[in-house]
């Protein structure tokens, strides 16, 4: 069953410049881990916003559960690039994690704890986030996201700080999310052999340029030589 819609989105920064993104439709179904590719300017962090609200398509429509977004916006928690952060702000693990919580409520141990232990970093809550490793930061970033009752999360770029063992360890986090019912849209400059570790891959470059199986979207990339020219 879908539990996000997006049809036939079109979403320009500007009225004097191209769209950012042209006639984007997708579905994201429950329970699924989607990877969402494309070069840099290609509109992922673009499409992401929209996704989760936060930028209103020119055209279009998004629908959550079947209802439009605008409604059902709770269900939907966006992890932002790791750029988007001072990390030099002096806070703790768990002092970060807390922040997660919406309308920053008061988080109960139980919430804190759970989300640290989804992402493996417990033993890091009373650390300060500028004493971590950039791998490290980027699970606490995860664990914030988790703090928030959503069902749907979009994660713009989080195996940017990874090296490789650190990336396959965060790719068995989200899949581990993804096959207790969350569903989980991530973006990724990686056209490697880790698109493999996903249930389906979008191919954007401002139109949806293929989708389907990791291998499905590799053959239809391959077909139009885009890989060839564009990577
Ligand atoms: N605030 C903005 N104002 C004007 N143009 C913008 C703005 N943000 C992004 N753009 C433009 O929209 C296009 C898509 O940008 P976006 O950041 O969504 O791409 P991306 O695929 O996430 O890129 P990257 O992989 O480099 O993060 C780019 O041409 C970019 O220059």
């Amino acid at each position: 069953m879908p539990s996000l819609i997006a049809e036939n989105l079109t979403y320009s920064y500007s009225s004097k410049i191209k769209p950012a993104l042209s006639k984007v439709s997708l579905k994201l179904e429950q329970g699924t881990l989607t990877a969402l590719v494309g070069p840099n300017g290609a509109g992922k962090s673009t499409l992401l916003s929209l996704l989760q609200g936060s930028s209103k398509p020119n055209q279009g429509e998004i629908t959550v559960d079947g209802k439009p977004l605008r409604n059902n916006r709770s269900q939907v928690a966006l992890m932002p690039q790791r750029g988007k952060l001072n990390w030099n702000f002096p806070i703790t693990v768990e002092g970060l994690v807390s922040l997660g919580r919406v309308n920053h409520s008061k988080s109960t141990c139980c919430e804190l704890e759970a989300a640290l232990q989804r992402v493996g970093i417990s033993h890091l809550a009373k650390r300060r986030l500028d004493a971590l490793s950039g791998g490290q930061q980027q699970r606490a970033l995860l664990a914030k996201t988790l703090m928030n009752p959503a069902k749907i999360f979009l994660l713009d770029e989080p195996c940017s700080a990874f090296d490789p063992p650190a990336k396959e360890d965060f790719l068995l986090i989200i899949r581990q999310l993804a096959d207790s019912g969350f569903t989980v849209f991530v973006s990724s400059h990686d056209w490697g052999t880790s698109l493999n570790a996903y249930d389906k891959v979008v191919a954007l470059d401002k139109i949806i340029l293929a989708s389907g199986s990791p291998q499905e979207v590799q053959e239809k990339l391959s077909s139009i030589n885009y890989l060839r020219w564009k990577l």
